[in-house]
């Protein structure tokens, strides 16, 4: 018999489609989104047994969970969430469902605010920064910078194929930052008019290797090579539990309709949809080593990126294990 699947509410599936679209992206509001999608499935359950609204949470969480699968601030969230619930009603378990989810968004913007002061100690007046795609941790060490009255100046890679680099150029000019907008096989060229490459990332390794938008490994190792320093800005639910026992970090591959419009494989394939011969790949992520990082900036202070393991294992154990096993 088959069993009846647990009610999840329509925002529930909104928030996941608007995650796998990228109508919501970047880690950190990724994270957001989860859990207040979360805090509404909490809200909107007509559960009329503890057990009946565990199963909607879980089922909830799941489907959050299968959008995407690189950012790890992803089941971090949903963990945080369903982790720290308690109650034996559903009243209770809906208040306190509510309380964490509020709970886990108040303490990421407040570690984004802290993790920007310790990084705007990095950087000087006058300096100039590299960044690439767009990334509010990232962005939060500029902001803190210039709100020490610092003078600082971007040059930003475009980011393709989506060109988040454009947000990244709309942020900071309206913060009124000089920005000088590169295609990203300028990047080398632009090395060595820049003090630092700054970027965030969707998911940090135990080993310290940083697991950022496709692109960051080739300009960290550019980067090496002129000799500027690699400044990765990540809050520390980007790091990944699962590292800690071996696991690999998954590497979303996209659509390759965002690589090429249908205008643009016709006209190399001649017109033939069905070619076989050509092939399209569209990795969002790449793995930078922690040999070509300088530091990881957190909330928690800086961290060379071979002794971030440290940090992991005092925030989250050893324990590791899918979201909804609590
Ligand atoms: O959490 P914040 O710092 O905002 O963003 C972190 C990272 O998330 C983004 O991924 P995507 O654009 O969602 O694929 C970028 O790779 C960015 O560096």
């Amino acid at each position: 018999m088959d069993e009846e699947q647990p009610d999840v509410a329509p925002v529930v599936e909104a928030t996941a489609d608007d995650i796998a679209t990228m109508e919501i992206r970047g880690a950190a509001a990724i994270g957001d989104a989860a859990a207040e999608a979360l805090a509404i499935q909490a809200e909107r359950s007509d559960a009329s047994t503890p057990t009946a609204f565990r199963d909607q949470l879980r089922a909830a969480a799941r489907e959050l969970y299968e959008t995407r699968p690189t950012a790890v601030s992803l089941p971090n969230a949903l963990r945080y969430v369903l982790r720290g619930i308690e109650g034996e009603t559903v009243p209770e378990l809906r208040e306190s469902t509510i309380e964490q989810a509020r709970e886990f968004q108040a303490d990421l913007e407040q570690a984004q605010e802290r993790l920007g002061e310790v990084g705007a100690n990095r950087l000087r007046d006058g300096d100039v920064v590299m960044t690439h795609c767009h990334s509010t941790d990232a962005l939060s060490c500029v902001e803190a910078a210039l709100d020490a009255g610092k003078h600082v100046e971007a040059i930003v890679k475009e980011t393709r194929p989506r060109k988040q680099g454009h947000i990244t150029a709309e942020q900071l000019r309206e913060w009124d930052v000089p920005v000088t907008l590169v295609v990203d096989n300028a990047a080398r060229r632009y090395l060595d008019d820049a003090d630092h490459v700054l970027v965030g990332a969707d998911s940090i390794a135990a080993d310290g290797s940083v697991i950022n938008k496709i692109g960051t490994s080739g300009l960290a190792v550019n980067a090496r090579e002129r000799g500027v320093p690699v400044m990765v800005a990540a809050q520390t639910i980007k790091l990944h539990p699962d590292t800690m026992t071996g696991h690999t970090v998954e590497i979303e591959m996209r659509d390759e309709s965002e690589v090429l419009s249908e205008t643009e494989y016709a006209d190399i394939t001649g017109g033939d949809r069905a070619d076989d011969g050509l092939t399209v790949e569209n990795p969002a992520f790449d793995v930078t080593p922690p040999r070509h990082v300088d530091a990881i900036v957190t909330e928690r202070g800086q961290f060379p990126p071979e002794s971030i393991v440290t940090l992991m294992r005092e925030l989250f154990g050893e324990t590791t294990g899918e979201p909804w096993e609590v």
